[in-house]
């Protein structure tokens, strides 16, 4: 056995006895590991350092309750978290997600991805995630604005504009930032950049909303040209109907592909005409209805039961954005069988490591979410130096800026790739991409 499958395999035991029943954390560090034996050959004085054995536990993890009062006058309580994990190459970065499914484990698989795409992103800022097992669905506003105050009213002390600089994610939009960064600002007097995806009339940036979606696009587009192929013309399937699905809807559209399907976690839309995305964004970020209610308005969609059988829809290019292990062996499969010719991730860890394997077998072309939705987050790193220099950029600087950015990680992830020996393989081009810088960084500033 070599050197490198020995640290890796012991790597591994300690995280699974040091984590337990936290599958989803485990999942997520194999992938990057799996990926990392021709970078630790290359680079043994990165096992020597103890690199490997540092990057696998979090600079800190904050746990706290989080009690407040609903509608009725009742008390709740609900469970926050913040997971800093790794500040090497800048201050903690990453979206808080409120969803009844959160845990430890999830917060912890979500923050030790964000360490490595925002390390693709070029720009200076490491790696964290929080949130809270709160369910905002049938709340009223009042609701979520008294939990978002107690939940700051505890992390605010943890987190700063040099510090740890939260954003949103699943269950986390412009209202929710807009309360918890109220509360921030009440606390500590201070009004800076300590969230990022912030309203546009209280120092958010022009294009972060759509970010994530278009730079997958983005993502996708070079991903299509290497192969002498394009967007236009394409049918899409997209999974989810939250922000990133919205946008990365959007610019397929605006790009001329045929976009005929999208869920949410009750069923999926089916609609062969082609999405009509004003229905989606009214259904959705006006009314906070259910994606069935698409079918009142246009009859000729179809609506099914069931998130899952969206991956049975024939199609050129799926996106899954919805959440993390939504496309597993079997739906992979079915994408495989339909002729899918390129999957891009616009969710964390969207596809569990058999479905990977199916894509790569067959030769799909595929864009793993630590590269291909890294577009969220670099511009909220666009929206902090915004924020820092006093100043706001148009809409055209910012898109233009992303979509360079979503172009050089391209690059950058393809040409790891076949540096390290794994021509077309992205997944280990971007793990390797992404380790690298963090680990380089870790070295030059001691054992910390
Ligand atoms: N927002 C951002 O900038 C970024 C987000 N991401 C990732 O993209 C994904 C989507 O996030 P975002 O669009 O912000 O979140 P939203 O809350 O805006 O939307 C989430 C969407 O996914 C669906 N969904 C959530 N959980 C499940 C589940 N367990 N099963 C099936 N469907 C589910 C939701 O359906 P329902 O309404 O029924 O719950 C909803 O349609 C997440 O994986 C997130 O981590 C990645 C990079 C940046
Ligand atoms: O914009 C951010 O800080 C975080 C976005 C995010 O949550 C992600 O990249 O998964």
């Amino acid at each position: 056995m070599g050197m490198s499958q020995q640290v890796i395999d012991e790597v591994m035991e300690i995280v699974k006895k040091r984590n337990p029943n936290e599958p989803e954390f485990h999942q997520a560090v194999m992938e990057v590991f799996e990926s990392l034996k021709p970078a630790i050959e290359k680079h043994p004085e990165f096992v020597e350092a103890g690199i490997l054995h540092r990057i696998i536990e979090p600079d800190r993890q904050v746990i706290f309750r989080v009690p407040w009062v609903d509608d009725q006058g009742r008390v709740q309580v609900n469970r926050g978290y913040r997971v800093q994990f790794n500040n090497a190459i800048g201050p903690y970065k990453g979206g808080l997600r409120f969803h009844p499914s959160v845990n430890l484990g999830i917060m912890k698989f979500l923050a030790f991805e964000q360490t490595f795409k925002n390390s693709l992103t070029g720009l200076p800022i490491g790696g964290g995630k929080g949130g809270s097992d709160f369910d905002p669905k049938g709340k009223s506003d009042g609701e979520v604005m008294r939990f978002c105050q107690s939940f700051m009213t505890e992390l605010y002390r943890h987190v700063g504009a040099d510090v740890d600089v939260p954003a949103g994610d699943i269950g986390v939009g412009s209202r929710e930032i807009g309360y918890m960064y109220g509360q921030y600002k009440r606390i500590t007097t201070l009004y800076n950049g300590v969230f990022t995806g912030k309203g546009l009339t209280y120092g958010g940036s022009l294009g972060r909303k759509e970010a994530t979606g278009y730079g997958l696009l983005y993502f996708l587009e070079e991903m299509l040209k290497e192969k002498g192929q394009t967007i236009a013309g394409k049918t899409v399937i997209v999974s989810g109907s939250g922000n990133v699905a919205i946008y990365a809807v959007e610019k397929a559209q605006q790009l001329g592909a045929r976009v005929v399907a999208m869920s949410d976690s009750n069923g999926y839309v089916y609609d062969p005409e082609g999405i009509k995305l004003n229905t989606v964004k009214q259904i959705k970020e006006i009314e906070r209805k259910r994606i069935k209610a698409y079918v009142e308005h246009h009859p000729s969609a179809q609506y099914h039961e069931g998130s899952k059988g969206i991956w049975s829809i024939k199609c050129d290019i799926a996106l899954p954005c919805a959440t993390q292990n939504e496309i597993d062996g079997e739906s992979a499969g079915k994408l495989v069988a339909n002729g899918v010719l390129a999957v891009a991730e616009g969710a964390n860890m969207p596809s569990t490591p058999e479905a990977i394997k199916t894509f790569q077998d067959n030769k799909v072309l595929f864009g793993p979410a630590k590269a291909a939705n890294a577009g969220g987050v670099a511009t909220s790193a666009l929206e902090m130096s915004q924020n820092s220099m006093r100043c706001s950029w148009t809409f055209e600087e910012v898109d233009a800026r992303l979509k360079n950015i979503m172009v050089t990680i391209y690059r950058q992830v393809s040409r790891a790739a076949r540096e390290y020996g794994c021509e077309d393989d992205l997944v280990t081009g971007a793990n390797i991409a992404g380790f690298l810088k963090v680990a380089e960084a870790m070295m030059a500033q001691g054992i910390v």
